[in-house]
C-alpha cells in the first residue's frame, strides 16, 4: 500500500500544479501546429466560398462549439474559493477522521457558495436558499460537507427532491420566473406538502437575503455520524458559524442589487480575497450519544427539523479560513464535484431518508454534467492522497496505467491494488444493527410538521417577524390562484394564528376565524439573526462619500481615516470619475461615479461638508435617491457641516424625527443617523458612525407597517 502523507495548507495547491497552464507566446492549433493567421479563413479566390480543408477554422468553430455543459440541475449559480481548515483541539475521542486529530494541521478545503433555483447566468441577490458546499482534501481522501445555509429541508424523503425542484423552477410552459420561488407552481407544491411548513418560514425570513456568502452561517442539514478508532459512533449535526457575523438584506434593496450588480455576492468574494480580507467561519458540532436517540419530540432522521442549540449546545471544533481566488472559473468552480456520499473514515451516514436519496444522486448527475465516469481525474476534484484501484477506460480517461493487470484479486500484478485494512485507513461501514420489513411508507415519527415552524416564528424579533410577513405577502401576492393562497394561509393558520391572519390580510383572501393549532408559546432564541451577537467589527464594510468639487477635506479625511482604520472599505463617490478637489485645494481620487454605483453596494453612506460640493450634490437627483435609499434600508449615515443639508432633502428624513432644530446644533445621532455641523465634532461623529455601522441595520427607523403581537420570546424550548 502506497504511503498516505500527511497534509498540509499547500498540499493541494501543489496537486494542482502539473496541471496549471500558462499563456504561450505564439498561437499552434490543438495539435502544435503554428498558426500566421486567425482572423481570415481560407478561401478559393478574394471573394470565393471557405475551404473545408481550413483545419484551423474548423478546429477553432467545432471547439467552441462545444465550449458548453450542462448547468447544475440546482446550485447551478456559484462561486468558488480555496482556502484551509484547522481543528482547534484533538477530536480523537468522537472521531478518527484524519483531519480533525491535530491541531497544527490546516487542511486544504474547496467551498463553492451558491444559489438554488436560478440558472448559471441569474443574479445573485435572490430571494433563496444559499449552497455551502465544502471539499475537504485530507489525507484520507476527499470528505464533502454538503450544506446550505439554513439548517432544514422542504421534504423528508429525497423521493419527493424532483417534484420540489420542478415546482421550484421556472414553469415549463413560459420558462418564468427565473430565479424566484414567487409563482404557482411552487406555492401549489407547498400548499400540499405540510412538511415543508417548517422551512418556508425560513425561506420567508432574512435568511434568504444574506448581505455577503462571508456573513452567513451553514448548516450540514442532515444528522450523521461520528465514529472513532474504538468504533464508537456519536450522531453529530454539523454548524458553520461567520465570524464577520450573521447579516442580511432587506428585500427592496435586494431586487435593486439583482439589476444594478447582478454578480454583487460573488464579487464581493472575490474583492474581499483579492485584498486579504480572508472570510472566516467557526465550525461546530451538536453531538448526540447513540442512547438518546429516541429522547427528543422530533425524529433526528427527519430533515425538516433542527435540533435547537439550547438543547444540545453547538461545540466550536475549528476555523476555515478562505484565501486564494480560483484562475479558472470553469476548470475550477464549475467543474467541482460535491457528494454528501464523499465521506472519510470517522464520519458516517445515518439513516435520514433525505440524505440516503443524496447518496445516489450526485455522483450520477455529475457523470452526466461533467461527460464522464472519469470526472474525479480533473484537477480540482484528485485527492492529494494516493488513488488506486482497477476503475478504468471510460472517456477521457486521463491516466495511463502500467503493468498488465486491471482486476483483483490477481498473481501476476503482485496482487495490487490490495485492499486497505482498516488500520491503513480503510474506511469500514458503521455497524449499524437494521430490520425491518420492506415498506414505501413514512415514519409516524416524521409526523409533526408544524411545532418547530411554531418555534421559529416565536423566535423571531419583531423587525424579522415583519419582514417575514412581508415576504409572505410578496411571495404569495405573486400567485395568481386564489385556492393555492387560502391553502397556504390555512397552513399558516397551523403555525400560528395571528400570522395567518397578517398573511392573509396582504393577499386578498379571507382570514381564518380561529386557530388551527394552538401556539405552543415555546422558542429558540439561537435561530434569531438578531438575537445573535453582533461582533464589534465593521471589517470590510463599504462606505459610500458623496462628494463633489468644493468639499471639505479636513472632514472627509478625518471620516474616511477612522473608517480605515476600523477596517472598513470608504470609497469618494462623485458624478464623473477622475478626482475632484476640496474647497481648499486638494484632490482626492473619486472611485465610483453615480451611474456605475448605487446606495445599494454600500454598507453606510457619508456627505461631507463644503459649501460648493453640497450645491452641486443638490442639483443631483441620484444623489437624493442615493441617501433616501440609505434611510429606507435602515443604514448608518453620517452627514458634517453643509452635509446636513443635503441628508434633509431626503424625503424619508421624517422617519428619523430628525428636525432642522436638531441637525442644526451640535452632534446628534439618531436611530443611526449621525449629523453635525461644528467642525470639533468630527471625532466624535467618527466613533458614533463606526458605532452605528456595527448595528448593520437600524430597524427602530420605521414603525412596523403590520401590527404585530410582541414577540414573547420565552427562552423556553421544546421538552425533551
Ligand atoms: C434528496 C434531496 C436532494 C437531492 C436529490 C439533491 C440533488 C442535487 C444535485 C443533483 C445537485 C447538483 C450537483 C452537481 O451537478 O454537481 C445538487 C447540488 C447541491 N445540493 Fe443538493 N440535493 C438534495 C438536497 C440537498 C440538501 C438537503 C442540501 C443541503 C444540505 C443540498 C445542498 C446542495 C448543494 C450545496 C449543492 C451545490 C454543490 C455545488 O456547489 O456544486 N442539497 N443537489
Amino acid at each position: 500500500m502506497t504511503e498516505r502523507n500527511q497534509v498540509n495548507e499547500q498540499s493541494k495547491d501543489k496537486n494542482l500544479e502539473p496541471f496549471r497552464k500558462e499563456v504561450g507566446e505564439h498561437l499552434t492549433s490543438n495539435e502544435g501546429i503554428g498558426i500566421p493567421n486567425t482572423d481570415d479563413s481560407l478561401k478559393a479566390g478574394d471573394r470565393g466560398p471557405t475551404l473545408l480543408e481550413d483545419f484551423h477554422l474548423r478546429e477553432k468553430m467545432t471547439h467552441f462549439d462545444r465550449e458548453r455543459i450542462p448547468e447544475r440541475v440546482v446550485h447551478a449559480r456559484g462561486t468558488g474559493i480555496h482556502g484551509y481548515f484547522q481543528p482547534y483541539e484533538s477530536l480523537v475521542d468522537l472521531t478518527k477522521a484524519k483531519f480533525l486529530q491535530d491541531p497544527s494541521v490546516k487542511t486544504p478545503v474547496f467551498v463553492r457558495f451558491s444559489t438554488v433555483a436560478g440558472f448559471r447566468g441569474s443574479a445573485d441577490t435572490v430571494r433563496d436558499v444559499r449552497g455551502f458546499a465544502v471539499k475537504f482534501y485530507t489525507e484520507d481522501g476527499n470528505y464533502d460537507m454538503v450544506g446550505n445555509n439554513i439548517p432544514v429541508f422542504f421534504i423528508q424523503d429525497g423521493i419527493k427532491f424532483p417534484d420540489v425542484v420542478h415546482a421550484l423552477k421556472p414553469e415549463p410552459h413560459n420558462e418564468m420566473p427565473q430565479a424566484a420561488a414567487a409563482h404557482d407552481n411552487f406555492w401549489d407544491f407547498i400548499s400540499l406538502v405540510p412538511e415543508s411548513m417548517h422551512m418556508i418560514m425560513w425561506i420567508l425570513s432574512d435568511r434568504t437575503l444574506p448581505r455577503s456568502y462571508r456573513m452567513m452561517q451553514g448548516f450540514g442539514v442532515h444528522t450523521f455520524r461520528f465514529v472513532n478508532e474504538q468504533g464508537k459512533a456519536r450522531f453529530v449535526k454539523f454548524h458553520w458559524k461567520p465570524l464577520l457575523g450573521v447579516h442580511s438584506f432587506v428585500w427592496d434593496e435586494a431586487q435593486k442589487l439583482a439589476g444594478k450588480d447582478p454578480d454583487y455576492h460573488r464579487r464581493d468574494m472575490w474583492e474581499a480575497i483579492e485584498k486579504g480580507d480572508y472570510p472566516e467561519y467557526e465550525l461546530g458540532v451538536q453531538i448526540i450519544e447513540e442512547e438518546d436517540e429516541f429522547k427528543f419530540d422530533f425524529d433526528i432522521l427527519d430533515a425538516t427539523k433542527i435540533i435547537p442549540e439550547e438543547l444540545v449546545p453547538v461545540r466550536p471544533i475549528g476555523k476555515m479560513v478562505l484565501n486564494r481566488n480560483p484562475e479558472n472559473f470553469f476548470a475550477e468552480t464549475e467543474q467541482v464535484a460535491f457528494q454528501p456520499s464523499h465521506v472519510v473514515p470517522g464520519i458516517d451516514y445515518s439513516n435520514d431518508p433525505l440524505l440516503q436519496a443524496r447518496l445516489m444522486s450526485y455522483h450520477d448527475t455529475q457523470e452526466h454534467r461533467l461527460g464522464s465516469a472519469n470526472f474525479e481525474h480533473l484537477p480540482i476534484n484528485r485527492p492529494v492522497c494516493p488513488v488506486h484501484n482497477n476503475q478504468r477506460d471510460g472517456f477521457m480517461q486521463m491516466n495511463i496505467y502500467q503493468g498488465k493487470t486491471n482486476y483483483y484479486p490477481n498473481s501476476l500484478g503482485g496482487g495490487c491494488p490490495m485492499t486497505s485494512p482498516e488500520a491503513m485507513a480503510g474506511y469500514a461501514h458503521y455497524m449499524e444493527k437494521v430490520e425491518g420489513h420492506k415498506i414505501r411508507q413514512r415514519s409516524k415519527s416524521f409526523s409533526d410538521h408544524f411545532t418547530q415552524a411554531t418555534l421559529f416564528w416565536n423566535s423571531l424579533s419583531a423587525p424579522e417577524k415583519e419582514h417575514l410577513v412581508k415576504a409572505a405577502h410578496f411571495e404569495l401576492g405573486k400567485v395568481e390562484s386564489k385556492e393555492v393562497r387560502q391553502r397556504m394561509v390555512e397552513n399558516f393558520n397551523h403555525v400560528d394564528h395571528e400570522l395567518a391572519k397578517l398573511i392573509a390580510m396582504g393577499i386578498g383572501v379571507p382570514a381564518p376565524t380561529h386557530a388551527a393549532t394552538q401556539n405552543h408559546g415555546q422558542s429558540s432564541p439561537a435561530v434569531s439573526i438578531e438575537n445573535m451577537p453582533k461582533p464589534n467589527t465593521i471589517k470590510t464594510r463599504r462606505i459610500g462619500i458623496l462628494a463633489a468639487d468644493g468639499f471639505d477635506y479636513s472632514q472627509l479625511s478625518a471620516i474616511k481615516q477612522a473608517l480605515e482604520g476600523a477596517g472598513a472599505l470608504p470609497e469618494v463617490v462623485s458624478k464623473f470619475k477622475g478626482k475632484i478637489k476640496s474647497a481648499d485645494g486638494q484632490e482626492v481620487e473619486v472611485s465610483k461615479t453615480f451611474l456605475t454605483s448605487a446606495s445599494v453596494m454600500f454598507d453606510a453612506i457619508y456627505v461631507p461638508g463644503g459649501k460648493q460640493s453640497i450645491e452641486t450634490l443638490k442639483k443631483e437627483a441620484d444623489v437624493i435617491e442615493f441617501i433616501n435609499d440609505a434611510l429606507k434600508h435602515y443604514k448608518a449615515i453620517a452627514a458634517t457641516g453643509e452635509g446636513v443639508d443635503l441628508l434633509m432633502m431626503a424625503p424619508d428624513v421624517k422617519l428619523i424625527g430628525l428636525d432642522k432644530q436638531q441637525s442644526n446644533g451640535h452632534l446628534s445621532s439618531q436611530k443611526g443617523v449621525i449629523t453635525s455641523r461644528n467642525p470639533s465634532d468630527i471625532n466624535s461623529v467618527a466613533q458614533d458612525f463606526v458605532q452605528a455601522i456595527t448595528m448593520h441595520r437600524h430597524w427602530t427607523r420605521t414603525q412596523p407597517e403590520v401590527n404585530l403581537p410582541q414577540s414573547e420570546a420565552k427562552v423556553k424550548i421544546v421538552s425533551t
